[in-house]
């Protein structure tokens, strides 16, 4: 069977870093020697697994997106880049014509769906690629499909932990919210608690010191109005390797869809894990 070319953007960052090793080592993929990186990165290349991996400013993504496609033919793209990069790329990547994987969360989501819709290439778009969270969040799409208003009259507590550097508010705890909203309890994202300072997470909530510089943990709070009953859902992630295989899934299952032909096409964590 051939092996799916796949070039991942955001390199040399954290994600951009894993990912790429993962994909070059597993041998249903194709690493690309290209990726789209930001503006402030001085490198040129990056070596991944023994790939030479050029690196292309802004300026140079689109005329680098058009130089893979004549070097590799088709490929897939998947994208750990920056919250204001969501939107630009994926516009690019619908101008070109390069199905995609949108692993970068933030941006403007809905105008992120749009831009795919409208064009003519499919993607799958997930702010967790971790297959035990896509878990956790179709059984709140349940609940909340199956049960709305369950929680009326609670009140939530949203706290989510990151490593200092992340730019944006996690993307998971805001696609959790709108589940919550279904079953009755009115919160809004700008509600989440954000803690990002290191001494905090190590000394109050105890994340180990080797992954303060990457960790996600997040803790949905229920409790009810008159105080005599409490829901509490945690689920705390440290290092990013949870990721790793649900992004190998999402870029099998985007290959599947793009050879059956589908476009204008977005996909969710939810449907590549059922593999509808
Ligand atoms: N879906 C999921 O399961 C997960 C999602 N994420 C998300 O992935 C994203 C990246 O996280 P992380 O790797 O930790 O962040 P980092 O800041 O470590 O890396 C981001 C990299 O992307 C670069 N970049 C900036 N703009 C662009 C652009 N237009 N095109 C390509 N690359 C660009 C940055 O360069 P520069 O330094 O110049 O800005 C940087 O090198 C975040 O949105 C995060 O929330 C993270 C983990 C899991
Ligand atoms: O920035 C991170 O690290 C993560 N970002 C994603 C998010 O914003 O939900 C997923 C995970 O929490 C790790």
């Amino acid at each position: 069977m051939s092996k799916i070319n796949v070039m991942v953007n955001g390199l040399p960052g954290n994600m951009g870093k894993i990912i790429s090793s993962s994909i070059a080592r597993d041998d249903r993929f194709q690493l690309l020697d290209a990726s789209l990186t930001g503006p402030g990165i001085p490198d040129k290349a990056v070596e991944v697994e023994g790939i030479s991996v050029n690196l292309a400013l802004p300026e140079d993504h689109e005329n680098a997106l058009k130089a893979a496609l004549e070097k590799y033919g088709s490929y897939i793209i998947v994208d750990y880049s920056h919250p204001s990069a969501v939107n630009p790329n994926a516009e690019l990547y619908c101008k070109v014509g390069i199905p995609f994987v949108m692993g970068t969360t933030g941006g403007d989501r809905p105008a992120l769906i749009q831009t795919v819709e409208n064009s003519g290439i499919a993607a799958v778009i997930a702010p967790n690629m971790a297959k035990q969270i896509v878990g956790f969040q179709a059984m709140m799409e349940y609940a909340a499909k199956t049960f709305p208003g369950l929680f009326e009259g609670y009140t939530l507590t949203l706290v989510e932990s990151h490593q200092q550097g992340k730019a944006d508010t996690s993307g998971t705890a805001k696609a959790m919210v709108s589940y919550f909203n279904k079953m009755g309890v009115p919160f809004e994202t700008d509600e989440i608690v954000q803690i990002r300072d290191p001494e905090q997470q190590k000394n109050d909530l105890g994340v180990p010191e080797e992954y303060l510089g990457g960790h996600g943990w997040h803790t949905y709070t229920l409790v009810s109005p008159d105080k005599t009953v409490k829901f509490s859902f945690t689920h705390n992630v440290n290092g990013r390797d949870i990721y790793r295989g649900g992004t190998a899934d999402a870029v099998v299952y985007l290959s599947k869809k793009v050879a059956a032909g589908e476009k204008g096409r977005v996909f969710s964590m939810i449907e590549v894990m059922q593999g509808i």
